[in-house]
């Protein structure tokens, strides 16, 4: 491993796997659990981005990355222009100004910026009391102020500027003011001014400890005091013994006071426009105001289930459910929700229970009966590693929906990996092509119907530089904020945060790193593989998981992945003896379009964030195969892939063309070449018309491309017409015409699939139904062997729906197609 790598075991104690779920607020008392409405931000199934209307950014080039890193990291200490007071008050009152029109602007435009990941940033691990306090006057820029902190107050509403909140601060002297600069702070992404002032209220006395101070040079250079861990903030209390001994210039205008009623309106506001943070500080704020508000608590318990902070929304829900005199709804939605933490806990047995006692106040409940059946759902799913893949995949062909599974995790353990250094995925028994390895759920995760016409944030990655997505750029704050209700994520601590009060450092570039080197682009299962839609700035979604981030890669992997919405399963590709490593392909290797990777050369430029150069058998025999034959590939590639159509002597010359590009006469892993076979099998019987010969040689040229692809086919023979058709599925793959426990070392599946449908439809437009249905058979099992699951890919199949059903297949269609 590089030495600036970090992954997983950065994070010592990630165990958590969180669980989605579904709420939506209840106008008159407290949030209710009766709808699966999605909030207004989440909109599974719409796309955000009208490229018509919100003009997109372009990736940066990777010199520009470079000077940006550069300046990074040379930025000399110096002295920062002090701005009077009053002046940078204005400064940013202005800005706060221009926010609020834009956001009641109902044609407002939405814009994009970049930001930096993998810059310099700080966090403090000391407290407060062994720290010594600094004035804006005596800090420098380009500087961490170690062992200090900054007393001040809020002296602006606060504002959003390219993804920062911003507002001003004033010291004790009062006489400079400075811009405080927070990055990443739970509840602050899309959220607005007013969400923004539950967070920082105007008049708000803040420590900031160890601050460090940099310098923005446009339009005039001025000095920022930017946060990075949300622990650095502490927000000061009024009686709070820094306080003693400080006496402020200017008098003070304390935060707008509220009561906990009108904290319980603002909150059931912010959990209505989504910002379930926002609404949880709220409640807090109230249940500081009046402890004995317990239906702030019921709806912080509300707001927290919908962030995912399921430990503090069981200590709330408990809470409440041990008040005496509440009334028997209140009761209700107390053990309603104390069973739903359980569940987002994975503790399905004690949500059982409690979804039993709501049934025995309420027998008709719906939704209590349907909760209880996903409990014995996830039960048995963890129990059996047996799932309803027809149900995923019906869920996941909403784009942007997440997966209701339970996690698996097969024959696999972790061990010290030859690749790289490291560690890795070994299996722990032998294992058969097609087993099921592990079923994960996200650790965080991002789609980009989330993004719906709101501005957003493309990262400048100095770390890869590489430019990243939308969806990319947004785990980091997702995984800061899951951090922030869940310490148990990087620490040990069991117990559940105060929000207001957050104490765990935070090392933002540290998470930086582990998105970086650890995040996967989903690889939508409902759709075809495509290399250029994972590497969309704004079209991929993204996520982290935790055992898929120990995974090495191999682009001749025996494992391969997909994502079912956000679930994310392995299943290996063929037999792997116990002791062996498992390893994924990081890269898609196949697909239609045009970014596709095609030889070691494209290969290594998508892996060099990783490693130097991949030592799989696939890149070295494409080394052996030498620089310029891997490069004349790759354009023959091109051309297949752009040529609509093909006559059977074009189509020759191409199979003729790539064969030269293996000048070592190499006989396995021959993809591309399996490719153009295809090709000329399709152009062949497209020529062929009911010519018997012609067809039969179209099916050796198909057969030729399996075996090209590593499948070794058992049963060559063309004799046509000779066998019955037996409706009966082939048991085990007895029947089948090719061998599945040597599988492919290099399989294209779609190339595979494609030369298996069409052999099928050679013998049935011969009326041979017996060998149709083995050939059939054979590309159902290549399909569900290789991706995790059936059904999966679509094929544009050469074989009617009719002989397809004469087979005694049926045929699932997508909802609402045609
Ligand atoms: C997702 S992590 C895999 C787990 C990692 N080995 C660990 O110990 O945490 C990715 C990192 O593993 C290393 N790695 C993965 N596959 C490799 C390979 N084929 N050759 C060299 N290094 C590899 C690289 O450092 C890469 O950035």
């Amino acid at each position: 491993m590089p030495p600036e790598t970090s992954t997983f075991a950065d994070f010592q104690h990630w165990q958590a796997i969180l669980q989605a779920m579904e709420f939506q607020l209840d106008e008159n008392d407290t949030p209710s659990e009766h709808s699966t409405a999605s909030p207004p931000f989440l909109q599974p199934g719409v796309y955000p981005f009208d490229v018509a209307r919100h003009p997109r950014l372009k990736p940066l080039s990777t010199q520009h990355l470079k000077d940006l890193k550069e300046k990074n990291v040379n930025a000399e200490p110096c002295a920062i222009p002090v701005f009077p007071r009053d002046a940078c008050i204005q400064n940013l009152r202005r800005a706060r100004k221009a926010a609020e029109e834009k956001e009641s602007s109902p044609q407002r435009a939405i814009q994009g910026h970049y930001s930096e990941v993998g810059a310099r940033t700080h966090f403090s691990s000391l407290l407060l009391s062994q720290l010594c306090r600094v004035g804006i006057s005596d800090m420098q820029a380009h500087h961490v102020h170690k062992g200090q902190y900054l007393l001040c107050r809020i002296a602006s509403g606060p504002v959003r500027e390219e993804g920062v909140v911003c507002f001003a601060v004033e010291d004790p002297a009062g006489i400079v003011a400075i811009t405080l600069k927070i990055h990443k702070y739970p509840g602050t992404t899309w959220a607005s001014t007013a969400a923004l002032d539950v967070l920082f209220p105007l008049g708000t006395l803040l420590a900031i400890r160890e601050p460090m101070v940099d310098l923005s040079t446009t339009p005039v250079p001025q000095g920022n005091v930017s946060v990075y861990s949300p622990a650095d903030l502490v927000f000061v209390r009024p009686l709070d013994p820094i306080l003693r001994d400080v006496k402020w210039e200017i008098p003070a205008t304390p935060p707008v006071s509220r009561s906990a009623a009108e904290w319980k309106e603002t909150g059931n506001l912010h959990f209505k426009d989504g910002q379930f943070y926002v609404a949880a500080i709220a409640y807090t704020k109230g249940l500081d105001v009046d402890p004995d508000a317990y239906i702030l608590k019921l709806n912080r318990a509300a707001a927290c289930l919908r962030l995912e902070y399921y430990s503090i929304a069981m200590v709330d829900a408990e809470a409440v459910l041990s008040i005496d005199e509440i009334s028997d709804d209140m009761r209700l939605k107390a053990r309603y929700r104390t069973a739903q933490a359980q569940y987002g806990l994975a503790n399905y047995e004690g949500a059982l229970h409690n979804f039993a006692q709501c049934l025995t106040v309420t027998p008709g409940n719906a939704e209590a009966k349907e909760w209880t059946e996903r409990c014995r759902r996830r039960i048995h799913e963890r129990e059996t590693g047996e799932y309803d893949w027809g149900r995923m995949f019906r869920d996941a062909q909403i784009p942007g929906n997440a997966i209701d599974a339970e996690e698996f995790i097969g024959p696999i353990k972790v061990g010290e990996s030859a690749r790289g250094g490291g560690r890795g995925i070994f299996v722990s028994k032998d294992i058969k092509a097609g087993d099921l390895l592990l079923v994960s759920k996200p650790v965080v995760v991002s789609f980009p119907q989330e993004l719906r016409g709101l501005d957003y944030e493309l990262g400048a990655n100095l770390i890869t530089l590489e430019t990243d997505s939308v969806c990319r750029q947004s785990l980091i704050t997702k995984l800061v904020t899951k951090i922030v209700g869940d310490p148990g994520l990087q620490s040990d601590s069991a117990t559940p945060p105060d929000l207001r009060q957050i104490k765990l450092p935070i090392d933002v570039g540290l998470i930086e790193r582990v998105i970086a080197y650890n995040a996967f682009n989903l690889n939508d299962v409902t759709r075809p593989p495509c290399f250029a839609c994972t590497k969309n700035l704004y079209r991929s979604s993204s996520a982290l998981y935790l055992l898929p981030s120990l995974f090495n890669h191999s682009c001749s992997a025996n494992s391969t992945w997909c994502n079912f919405g956000d679930v994310l399963v392995v299943r290996a590709t063929r037999d792997v003896a116990e002791g062996d490593e498992l390893t994924i392909s990081y890269i898609p290797l196949e697909g239609s379009c045009a970014n596709v990777s095609t030889t070691y050369l494209d290969r290594d430029d998508g892996l060099y964030q990783h490693m130097d150069k991949c030592d799989c058998p696939e890149c070295e025999a494409d080394r052996l195969d030498g620089k310029q034959a891997c490069e004349r590939r790759g354009v023959h590639l091109a051309r297949l892939r752009e040529t609509p159509e093909w006559t059977v002597k074009r189509a020759q010359g191409l199979v003729c063309d790539m064969d030269a590009t293996y000048p070592g006469g190499r006989t396995r892993g021959r993809w591309a070449s399996a490719r153009a076979r295809l090709v000329l099998a399709e152009a062949i019987v497209r020529e062929a018309e009911s010519d018997l010969e012609r067809l039969k040689e179209a099916a050796r040229e198909a057969m030729k491309a399996l075996e090209e692809n590593g499948i070794v086919v058992l049963d060559k023979s063309m004799e046509l017409g000779s066998t019955e058709v037996s409706v009966e599925t082939s048991e085990g793959g007895a029947t089948l015409p090719i061998a599945i426990g040597d599988a492919p070392i290099w399989s294209d599946v779609g190339t595979c699939v494609g030369a298996m449908l069409r052999i099928s439809s050679i013998f049935h437009g011969q009326g041979d139904l017996g060998m149709a249905k083995r050939w059939l058979d054979a590309a159902c099992w290549c399909e569900s062997s290789f991706p995790p699951s059936k059904p999966s890919k679509t094929y544009r199949t050469p074989l009617p729906v009719l002989a397809i059903q004469s087979m005694g297949y049926t045929l699932a269609r997508a909802p609402g197609a045609g």
